[in-house]
């Protein structure tokens, strides 16, 4: 028995695929899904060597016809660029493919975020299917159809909401998943408890640490929780009118904190979610919207988990507030010149808030050091 979570989105719903071993039964998963249509499988250089032939053993069992070999991109944040979606829009249509080709990506948030945006734009929209293998993909990433690259104004300022066909969330494949890297993938996993479930983030305060460490029953968990909630947000709020800006919790000053330091490896995704999740309490609480001991509860967590919780735990980067406060004034979120900031009035109680005063958001970035 697989966990399995819907995105209910009526004709353009989908099925989220968990457990242990869901990379062995993509080949059956897939051909039933869509028959005799081609596939294009599209990973990273990291990804390849240890769960490509996987994937390709499983699909070619069951018969699913593949539009040549698979593509194998630079691994890192910095694929997702307009140079590396050209060298990939190329690839794909120099094999002379037709709109049944449907694209697969197998990696982390980088690959699946790349190759959503080309299926959504190569010959006007392909299909595509998520096989994500970091634990930031399996809880967030390959969930929910944003797709896109950053630009040299900001984190993912070019995209699209297409959404996947099926979701294959191997947890057995985060094995091989580098530490530092599951604990960025792990902020995410925090960020729902945040936003609206404060039982399951006193679930992560107990078990967070088996979590972390790959234990399967609550890694299954977590991933499941995690997408469970994500779909319920998407099925509520697909394109962010509302809703579903929640999920950007910690992100309006975790994107300006990634662009501070230029999308390089000194600061990952998660990371910088989780220090951005500090803020928005610190935030709250400046505000009196929250009381002044939470930002610190959840510090506590983060940082024993072993995530960054202030910006001097970045090594090797300066931080200067001007340009953080330039970076976040291009936020997607901003409207009227103003943005939206998501805040919290307690661990599971996140909502969104506009007219806040720069002073106080300045005061935060100064303190967070
Ligand atoms: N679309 C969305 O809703 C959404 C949500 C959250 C994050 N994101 C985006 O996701 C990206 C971050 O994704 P990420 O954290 O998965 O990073 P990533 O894709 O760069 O993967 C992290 C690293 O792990 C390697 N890797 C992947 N799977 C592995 C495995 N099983 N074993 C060993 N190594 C493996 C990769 O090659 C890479 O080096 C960011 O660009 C972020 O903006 C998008
Ligand atoms: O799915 C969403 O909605 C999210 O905001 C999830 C975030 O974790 C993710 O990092 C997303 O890519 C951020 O979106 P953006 O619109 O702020 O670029
Ligand atoms: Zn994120």
């Amino acid at each position: 028995m697989r966990d399995i979570v819907r995105v209910d989105l009526a004709e353009r719903g989908y099925d989220i695929v968990i457990g242990p071993g869901v990379i062995g039964e993509a080949g059956e998963r897939v051909s039933t899904l869509i028959g005799r249509r081609p596939v294009i499988v599209v990973t990273d250089d990291r990804v390849a060597p240890l769960h490509l032939a996987a994937l390709e053993a499983s699909l070619s069992a069951a018969g699913v016809r593949s539009n040549g070999p698979a593509i194998v991109l630079p691994a890192g944040e910095k694929t997702k660029s307009f140079g590396q979606l050209e060298a990939l829009l190329d690839d794909i249509l120099g094999r002379g493919i037709e709109r049944s080709t449907v694209l697969v990506a197998l990696g982390g948030g980088v690959i699946g975020d790349l190759v959503g945006f080309a299926a959504a734009i190569a010959l006007r929209g392909l299909d595509f299917i998520q096989v994500p293998t970091t634990l930031l993909a399996q809880v967030d990433s390959s969930v929910g159809g944003k797709t896109g690259i950053n630009t040299r104004h900001g984190k993912n300022l070019v995209g699209s909401f297409h959404q996947p066909l099926l979701v294959l969330a191997d947890t057995a494949a985060l094995s091989t998943l580098p530490p530092r890297h599951m604990l960025a993938g792990y902020a995410e996993v925090v960020k729902y408890g945040l936003i609206d479930d404060a039982g399951f983030y006193q679930w992560l305060e107990e078990h967070g640490a088996a979590v972390r460490s790959g234990e399967s029953d609550a890694l299954v968990r977590a991933v499941t929780v995690s997408c469970a909630a994500k779909a319920t947000i998407v099925g509520q709020d697909e394109r962010e009118s509302g809703r579903r800006a929640l999920l950007n919790f910690g992100h309006t000053f975790g994107h300006a904190l990634e662009a501070a330091v230029g999308y390089d490896d000194r600061l990952l995704h998660g990371e910088a979610v989780a220090l951005g999740m500090g803020m928005a309490f610190d935030l709250s609480a400046r505000l009196k919207l929250c009381a002044p001991d939470v930002p610190e509860r959840v510090r506590a967590h983060l940082a024993m988990i072993g995530l960054p919780t202030r910006l001097g735990d970045v090594a090797g980067v300066t931080w200067d507030t001007e340009e953080l406060l330039g970076h976040m004034a291009k936020d997607k979120k901003v409207a009227d010149g103003k943005i939206t900031f998501v805040l919290a009035r307690g661990i599971g109680q996140a909502f969104t808030a506009r007219d806040i005063d720069g002073h106080e958001v300045a005061a935060v970035l100064d303190e967070a050091r």
